[in-house]
C-alpha cells in the first residue's frame, strides 16, 4: 500500500477519480485507493466507460459500479457509441474514453484521474516503441503523474506488476472481469505480453524495463533542459518564427538542435505534439549542407547567418479569418479595422506590394507566411512587413511558450 500512497506525490487533490474498468487491475486500485485514502480528506469517485462493443460490457459496468459503491465510493457509467468501423478500434475506442472521462472530470469537479497501468503494462509499451526506433522520450514510457486536456492523470500502480495485484485481490476475496481482447493476439500489446514472458532468461523483466524507462526518463529530462538554455542563448522570437544564430547552432550536439527544431515546428505549427524523429533528424542533415526543408507545414532554412524556423506560406495561404478573430491559430490582429477585413496570408502577392519590408530584416520566405489585413483581395496592411499604419499583430503564446515547450515533463 505504501508504494500506491506515496506514488500519488505528496499533494494530494481534494477530488480524485478513479478509472474503473472493472478487470484486475483498476479494481486492485480501487481498493488499494479506497485503503489507503481512508483518512486524507480526498473525496474518491469512479467511473467506468461502456464502449459497447461486447456483449457483456454494460453487465461489467454495472458490476464496476456495484464493487465501487459497497465501498462507499460514488460511480457513473459513461456510455460510448461512436464506433462507425473506420480506423484503428483500439485506438478510437482510447481516445473515445479519455475524451468521456476528461469531461466527466469537468462535471464532477476531478482534477486528477487515477489509472491502473501496471509494471506489466509499462514494460509492453517499451517492448512496443522499441519496435518504432524509440529515442529516450519515448523509452521514458508512461509518467507517474501526466497532465492531459487540463486533467491530471496519475499512475500509482506502476511500480507493481499484474501478478502482485492479482495476488492481492485473492487475498482480498475480491473478483473482477476477464476482458477477452487481452487474450487476442491480434493486438501488437498482446504478443509483446508473450514476448516479454520469453525474455526472462536474459533478465529481462517488467522489473528491469521499468528501471530503464525510469532512467530514460531522467535522460529526457536532462536533454530538455539543455535544449532550453541553448534556446536562451541562440533563439529569437521574430515576427511568429524562430529565428537561431546559425554558428552556435551548428556546434550544438545534434539531439539538441534536432530538439529546437522539433520544439519550433510543435510550437509554429501548433499540432500539440512534436514531429517524428526521422524527418526531423533529416531535415537537420540537409540544414548542415546548406540545403532547406518543410515539415508540419513550416518552412526551416539557413539565411545569412541564422537558421529560421517558420509558417510555411502554402500551408496558410487558403487560411482567412474576420479581423478580430484568430489567425493561424495565434495571432490577433490589434487596431482599426474597415468593415469586411480579414487577416489572410502576406504571400509572394502582398510582399511584392510592400516596399519598405527590407527595414524589417526578415527574409521574403518568413514574410510570406505572416498575417495581413486584406480587403476585398486588396492588402490594406501588413504590419510585420513595415506596411500601413492601420494597427500590430500580437502574437499569443510567446517566447517563453516556445521555450517551455522544450522541456520534457
Ligand atoms: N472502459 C474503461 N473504463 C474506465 N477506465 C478504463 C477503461 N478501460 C481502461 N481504463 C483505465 O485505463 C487503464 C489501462 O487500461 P488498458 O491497459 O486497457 O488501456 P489501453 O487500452 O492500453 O490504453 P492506455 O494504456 O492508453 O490507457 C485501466 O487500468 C483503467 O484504469
Amino acid at each position: 500500500m505504501s508504494v500506491v500512497r506515496s506514488a500519488l506525490g505528496p499533494e494530494l487533490p481534494e477530488s480524485l477519480g478513479i478509472a474503473l474498468s472493472g478487470g484486475g487491475d483498476s479494481v486492485a486500485l480501487l481498493h488499494l485507493l479506497q485503503r489507503c485514502l481512508a483518512r486524507a480528506p480526498v473525496r474518491l469517485f469512479a467511473v467506468t466507460v461502456d464502449h459497447g462493443l461486447r456483449p457483456e460490457a454494460a453487465q461489467e459496468a454495472e458490476e464496476a459500479g456495484r464493487l465501487s459503491e459497497t465501498l462507499g465510493i460514488p460511480h457513473d457509467i459513461l456510455r460510448w457509441r461512436g464506433w462507425d468501423g473506420q480506423g484503428n478500434l483500439q485506438d478510437r475506442a482510447r481516445q473515445a474514453r479519455y475524451g468521456l472521462m476528461t469531461d466527466w472530470a469537468r462535471r464532477r469537479g476531478v482534477s486528477a484521474l487515477a489509472l491502473g497501468h501496471t509494471a506489466d503494462d509499462q514494460a509492453e509499451t517499451l517492448l512496443m516503441r522499441l519496435g518504432r526506433s524509440a529515442g529516450p522520450a519515448g523509452l521514458r514510457g508512461m509518467a507517474g503523474q501526466s497532465l492531459r486536456d487540463g486533467l491530471l492523470l496519475l499512475r500509482p500502480l506502476l511500480g507493481l506488476t499484474r501478478a502482485d495485484l492479482r495476488a492481492y485481490l485473492r487475498r482480498q476475496g475480491l473478483g473482477w472481469a476477464e476482458d477477452p481482447s487481452n487474450e487476442d493476439e491480434h493486438y501488437t500489446r498482446v504478443r509483446a505480453r508473450a514476448v516479454l514472458a520469453e525474455l526472462a532468461p536474459l533478465g529481462i523483466t517488467a522489473q528491469s524495463l521499468g528501471d530503464v524507462a525510469d532512467n530514460m526518463a531522467r535522460v529526457d529530462q536532462a536533454l530538455g533542459w539543455a535544449a532550453f538554455q541553448a534556446a536562451g542563448e541562440l533563439a529569437q522570437i521574430r515576427a511568429g518564427a524562430v529565428a537561431f544564430e546559425a554558428r552556435g547552432f551548428i556546434l550544438l550536439p545534434e539531439e539538441i538542435a534536432r530538439r529546437l527544431i522539433a520544439g519550433a515546428i510543435g510550437w509554429i505549427g501548433g499540432a500539440g505534439y512534436p514531429p517524428r524523429r526521422a524527418p526531423v533528424a533529416q531535415l537537420l542533415a540537409d540544414l548542415r549542407q546548406g540545403g532547406a526543408g518543410a515539415l508540419c507545414g513550416c518552412r526551416v532554412m539557413i539565411r545569412r547567418g541564422t537558421v529560421w524556423v517558420c509558417r510555411e506560406y502554402n500551408a496558410v495561404r487558403d487560411h482567412r479569418v474576420p479581423a478580430t478573430g484568430l489567425w493561424d491559430g495565434r495571432w490577433h490582429f490589434l487596431g482599426r479595422a474597415p468593415e469586411g477585413a480579414e487577416i489572410a496570408a502576406l504571400g509572394p502577392e502582398g510582399l511584392a506590394q510592400c516596399p519598405d519590408r527590407r527595414a524589417s530584416g526578415l527574409p521574403g520566405a518568413v514574410l510570406e507566411g505572416t498575417p495581413a489585413l486584406w480587403l476585398r483581395g486588396r492588402l490594406i496592411a501588413a504590419p510585420l512587413a513595415g506596411m500601413g499604419q492601420s494597427g500590430t499583430l500580437r502574437l499569443e503564446n510567446g517566447a517563453a511558450g516556445f521555450r517551455a515547450g522544450l522541456l520534457s515533463h
